[in-house]
C-alpha cells in the first residue's frame, strides 16, 4: 500500500487536512506474472484521487521558500528598523539566552526572524586540552570524557517512483504498474544510563535512503534509519553550519549574529518556538522523472500540463506536512530522563510516486513517476549536563574533591595542584534509610577572568546549571577567604545564582589562624543571607552538619 498515498495528517498548525484514501493491495504477488494485477489503483479510483486534490487555490509559491534556515548577519550592517529596540526580547527559562525576533511573521511571510547572537555557539567541552604539558601527566585523563559534540546528521533520500508497464504473453504493454519509492531513513536520539560521556557520539550520522519503486506496484523499501544513544542528561539544541561558527570565530568579532527562520506553535504567536528547517528538494509542480520522452515534450502535451496542475497540490500537501515536521524546538530538547520511545530529529524524505498513479482516461501510457524527496542535513549541538542536586563551585584547590571523599561514597582525585579535577564527578549522599540519596558534582576550579576563558573557563557549568543548589566552597588556608568568595560570585554572574539555594562550606578549618579568618567570612556570607558551615574535609571534622546543611540547600527534603 502506498504509504504516501494514504497519509492521513490531522494537523493543527497551519489545519490542513488530507483525505485518506485506500488502494487495496494484494499480499499474493506470485500470481502477478499470470494475471492482470488487481492491486494496482484503476483509472477510476486514479480519476476520483486527482480531482480530490483540487482544492482551494493555495499560494503555492509561498510554500517554496526554500532560500535558507539562517544567515549570517553583522550587527552594524542592520537596518535602523531592525535595531528598534521594540522589538520582542525575551529570555529563554531554559537555557537563559536572550532571544530577539527581528521581524514577527505575517500573512505574507509566515516565518519570524530571531536574531541568535553568534557567540552562543562559541562552546567547547570541559577537557581543558590547553593544560600545559608539565601539569597534564598529573591531571585526570581527560580522553574518556567529553560533554560537548557538535554532529552533523542526514536523513534519507526518499526512493523515486518506477516507470513500468504491465506484460505478460500477448499483452506488449499493460497498464501502467511502477511502484512508490521507499521512504528515506530517520534519525532518532535516545537517552540511556549505560553510558555517562559522549565521547562514542560521532561526528556524523547519516540514515540510508530509500530505494526506488518497483514493477508489479512494488514499493521500494524504506532507508534504515539511525539511532544514536547517548546519555542521560544530554541537552540538543540545532545549530547553524559549525565552519560558519568558526570563521567567525577566527574573525574575533562579537558583533556578529544569526538570523534564523522560527514559526509560533500556534496562528499568531508572536513568539517563535521553533526553528524552521528547510530540504533542498524539488519544488512544487516540479520533481518529474520521464521515460523516453523528456521534460520539453511532455510540458507541451495538455493532458500533462492539466496531470501536472493537479499534482502540484499532491506535492503542496507533502510540503505543508514536511515544513510542519521539519522544525526544531529554539531553546532545545533536554533528555532527562531515559527515553521510553526514540525521539525523532529529522525525518527522512518521502518516496515518490509510481507512474501506476497517473493512469486517467487521458493518458494511458504514463511514461513518468515523480522523484523522493531530499532528506535533512543539519548540524546540532548535543551537550551533556549531569544531573545532580547541589554543585560544589569552589577555587582551584579550595578542597572540593577532597570535600566530596568526606561526605559521600565518590573518590575524586585529590591534589596539591592546582586543577586537579578536569572532570566532573558526582557523589551520592544516603542521609536517611527511608529517604532517596542527595547528589553532588564536583566540577573544577573556578580562577578569576572564568567568564572569559580563563582557567578552564565556565564551560563546565552546565553541569550544575540544574541543581537546586550551590555550594561555594572557600578555604580558609587562602591568604583572603572574602577575596575568594567575591571572585566567585563575580564570575558566576547574578543570573547563575538566583533562584538557588546558596550555602557557603568554609573547608581547611583544621589549619592554623583560621577561626579570625572565619568570623570575617561568616559576616561577608550573612548579609547575604546565605548559611555557612567551617569544616575539615582532610580530618574529617564537622561533616556531620556539612551534609545536614547540603541536604538543606539541596531543596529535597522540604
Ligand atoms: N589542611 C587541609 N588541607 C586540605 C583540606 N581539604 C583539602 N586539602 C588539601 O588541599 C589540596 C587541594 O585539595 P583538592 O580537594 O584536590 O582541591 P580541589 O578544590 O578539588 O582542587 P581542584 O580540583 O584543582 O580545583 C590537597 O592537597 C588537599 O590535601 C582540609 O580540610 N585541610
Ligand atoms: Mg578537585
Amino acid at each position: 500500500m502506498s504509504a504516501l498515498v494514504n497519509s492521513f495528517f490531522s494537523l493543527t498548525r497551519r489545519s490542513i487536512f488530507v483525505k485518506s484514501r485506500h488502494f487495496s493491495v494484494s499480499s499474493n504477488s506470485l500470481n502477478r506474472f499470470f494475471d492482470v494485477p488487481d492491486n494496482a489503483p484503476t483509472l477510476e479510483e486514479n480519476t476520483e484521487w486527482l480531482n480530490s486534490l483540487q482544492g482551494p487555490n493555495k499560494n503555492l509559491s509561498q510554500l517554496d521558500d526554500y532560500e535558507y534556515t539562517y544567515i549570517v548577519r553583522d550587527k552594524s550592517d542592520l537596518e535602523d528598523s531592525e535595531k528598534n529596540s521594540e522589538f520582542i526580547r525575551f529570555r529563554s527559562k531554559k537555557t537563559k539566552t536572550v532571544h530577539t525576533v527581528v521581524k514577527a511573521a505575517c500573512d505574507e511571510d509566515p516565518y519570524h526572524i530571531l536574531s541568535i547572537p553568534a557567540s552562543d555557539y562559541f562552546l567547547s567541552s570541559s577537557p581543558f586540552s590547553s593544560l600545559n604539558a608539565k601539569r597534564r601527566p598529573k591531571a585526570e585523563s581527560v580522553q574518556s570524557f567529553s560533554d560537548l559534540r557538535v554532529v552533523k546528521l542526514k536523513s534519507g533520500r526518499g526512493g523515486d517512483g518506477e516507470v513500468s508497464f504491465f506484460r505478460d504473453a500477448g499483452i506488449s504493454a499493460g497498464p501502467p504498474d511502477g511502484g512508490d519509492g521507499g521512504d528515506g531513513g530517520d534519525v532518532y536520539v535516545m537517552a540511556s544510563k549505560e553510558i555517562s560521556s559522549l565521547h562514542n557520539i560521532r561526528s556524523r550520522y547519516i540514515a540510508q535512503d530509500g530505494t526506488k519503486g518497483k514493477k508489479g506496484q512494488l514499493d521500494g523499501k524504506k532507508g534504515d534509519s539511525v539511532y544514536i544513544t547517548v546519555p542521560v542528561g544530554t541537552h540538543i539544541r540545532w545549530c547553524p553550519d559549525p565552519k560558519e561558527i568558526r570563521s567567525l570565530r577566527n574573525e574575533n568579532t562579537e558583533e556578529m549574529v544569526f538570523h534564523v527562520k522560527a514559526v509560533s506553535d500556534e496562528y499568531g504567536s508572536l513568539l517563535p518556538k521553533f526553528i524552521q528547517l528547510f530540504r533542498n528538494a524539488y519544488k512544487i509542480g516540479e520533481g518529474w522523472i520521464f521515460k523516453e520522452k523528456d521534460d520539453i515534450y511532455h510540458s507541451q502535451k495538455e493532458y500533462f500540463t492539466d496531470l501536472n496542475e493537479k499534482v502540484k497540490q499532491f506535492d503542496a500537501r507533502i510540503r505543508e506536512t514536511e515544513l510542519l515536521k521539519d522544525t526544531f524546538p529554539i531553546d532545545g530538547v533536554d533528555l532527562g530522563e531515559v527515553t521510553e520511545e526514540p525521539l525523532l530529529l529529522l525525518k527522512g524524505g518521502k518516496g515518490g510516486l509510481g507512474n501506476m498513479h497517473f493512469l486517467t482516461p487521458m493518458i494511458r501510457n504514463p511514461r513518468f513517476a515523480k522523484m523522493g524527496r531530499e532528506g535533512l542535513e543539519e548540524h546540532f549541538i548535543f551537550e551533556l549536563k549531569l544531573l545532580a542536586d547541589l554543585g560544589l563551585v569552589g577555587l582551584p584547590n579550595a578542597g572540593k574533591s577532597t570535600l566530596l571523599r568526606a561526605i559521600s561514597n565518590a573518590k575524586p582525585r585529590v591534589g596539591h595542584w592546582e586543577f586537579t579535577t578536569l572532570q566532573p564527578s558526582i557523589g551520592t549522599i544516603q542521609i536517611r534509610i527511608d529517604q532517596p540519596p542527595f547528589t553532588v558534582a564536583d566540577i573544577p576550579g573556578i580562577v578569576k577572568g572564568a567568564k572569559h576563558n580563563k582557567g578552564m573557563g565556565l564551560n563546565f557549568l552546565r553541569h550544575i546549571e540544574r541543581s537546586g543548589g550551590l555550594v561555594f566552597v572557600v578555604s580558609l588556608g587562602s591568604r583572603n577567604p572574602v577575596d575568594d568568595i567575591t571572585t566567585l560570585v563575580d564570575e558566576l554572574e547574578e543570573h547563575r545564582i538566583e533562584g538557588k539555594n546558596v550555602l557557603v562550606v568554609a573547608t581547611k578549618a583544621d589549619i592554623d589562624g583560621s577561626i579570625e579568618k572565619f568570623k570575617v567570612l561568616k559576616q561577608f556570607v550573612e548579609d547575604r543571607g546565605w548559611k555557612i558551615v567551617p569544616c575539615s574535609g582532610l580530618n574529617k571534622e564537622n561533616i556531620e552538619k556539612v551534609i545536614q546543611l547540603m541536604a538543606e540547600c539541596s531543596g529535597k527534603y522540604i
